[in-house]
């Protein structure tokens, strides 16, 4: 049984098809900011206070009105039944069973519809791709609605897919025979579209999604505070600080790096999350200290999946968990709330 997310990607690396574990884990051109992301953590120091009679502590947060009863939220990734026959089925379980949330991917290999109707205590939020057909868009949209999403999570940091060496090299570029994109289906018929990522995309699209759901909007992939702050002109109603796990534009800095300088922006005028790197209780507790209000993991999740399917990532869910809630008794602090940016020194 792994006892770490790092034991959990080796025995993933050990089952999945090499490409495919070359999917999951590579990141784009040199690779610099999926390794800076990790990196970042590690060169954060925690200053722990002492005698605090704290007690045990409290982890939960309410995040739009979703509530997780740990601040760790799973990442939308892609092709789920690459890694277990199930698919985002068995994610969505692991993410009910640990009372989390969990953003479903637009690239999801199962339909949003029975993702939701697969783990009915699960919270889901739907993450979207904006294409340039608003029908379709729409389209979309409405079906995450109706199967219960209770957010939006529009990734913006995709005006063209990243290049990513390891996909080439190794001749990957379509799901193998029998998966498909389910969220692309045309109206419920027999044709799949394939996802556009487009340069034209831009504020008059968010714009558009604002008047076209009540869901509450969470931009994903911001990195500039002058960006942070446009999102707040229109209307979003969280940030969402990601480089998509150096899979996009490399040598972008590492998010943690970049979140002080994003919670300054926003000013507390929504919440904001923070993805990337993280693998351990401690990484989150940095996080939260530097003024997130939960973070999202990627790949430990995917590793989890194709370790053990529902299980491995109910266990990697649980191994964060009390991963967080021992971080915090070791900082002597009685909730994560009470996390605050003198708890982290650079080091
Ligand atoms: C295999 C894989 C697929 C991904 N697919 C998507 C996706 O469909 N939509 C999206 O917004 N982000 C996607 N991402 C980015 C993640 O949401 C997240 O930003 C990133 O994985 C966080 O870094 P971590 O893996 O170090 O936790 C993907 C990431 C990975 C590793
Ligand atoms: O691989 C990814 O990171 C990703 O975001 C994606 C998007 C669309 C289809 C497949 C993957």
């Amino acid at each position: 049984m792994p006892a770490t997310i790092r034991e959990f990607e080796a025995v993933a690396r050990d089952r999945l098809d090499p490409a495919h574990y070359d999917y999951f884990a590579g990141g784009a051109g040199d690779e610099v900011t999926v390794r800076a992301n990790e990196a970042a953590f590690a060169r954060l120091a925690l200053l722990p206070r002492v005698l605090r009679g704290a007690g045990s502590p409290e982890i939960g947060v309410t995040l739009l009105g979703s509530r997780a009863e740990m601040p760790v939220l799973v990442a939308p990734t892609a092709f789920h039944r690459l890694a277990d026959p199930e698919g985002e089925k068995a994610t969505a379980r692991a993410v009910a069973a640990a009372g989390t949330i969990m953003i479903v991917s637009m690239a999801a290999t199962v339909a949003v519809e029975d993702v939701a109707a697969a783990a009915p205590g699960a919270t889901l939020w739907f993450q979207l791709y904006v294409q340039p057909d608003m029908a379709f868009t729409e389209a979309i949209v409405r079906r995450a609605e109706a199967a219960g999403c209770a957010a939006l999570v529009v990734t913006v940091d995709s005006p063209a897919r990243g290049r990513r060496d390891r996909e080439v090299r190794r001749g990957f570029d379509d799901l193998p025979e029998g998966m498909r994109c389910e969220n692309l289906r045309d109206d419920g018929g027999e044709s799949v579209r394939p996802i556009v990522m487009s340069p034209a995309i831009s504020w008059e699209h968010v714009d558009a999604l604002r008047r076209m759901t009540r869901l509450p909007l969470v931009l994903k992939g911001v990195t500039h505070p002058a960006d942070a702050r446009l999102a707040l002109e229109h209307g979003v109603s969280a940030v969402y600080v990601s480089n998509h796990g150096g899979r996009q534009l490399d040598t972008v800095p590492a998010t943690v790096d970049l979140l002080p300088d994003i919670v300054a922006a926003v000013r507390g005028a929504v919440p904001v999350l923070v993805d990337g790197g993280i693998r351990r209780g401690t990484d989150v507790v940095k996080a939260l200290a530097l003024g997130a209000s939960a973070v999202a993991v990627g790949r430990p999740v995917v590793w989890g999946l194709a370790a053990d399917g529902e299980c491995g990532v109910a266990r990697v869910l649980g191994l964060l968990r009390d991963e967080v809630e021992h971080a915090l008794t070791l900082c002597g602090l009685a909730s994560s709330h009470d996390l605050e940016p003198g708890l982290v020194r650079r080091c």
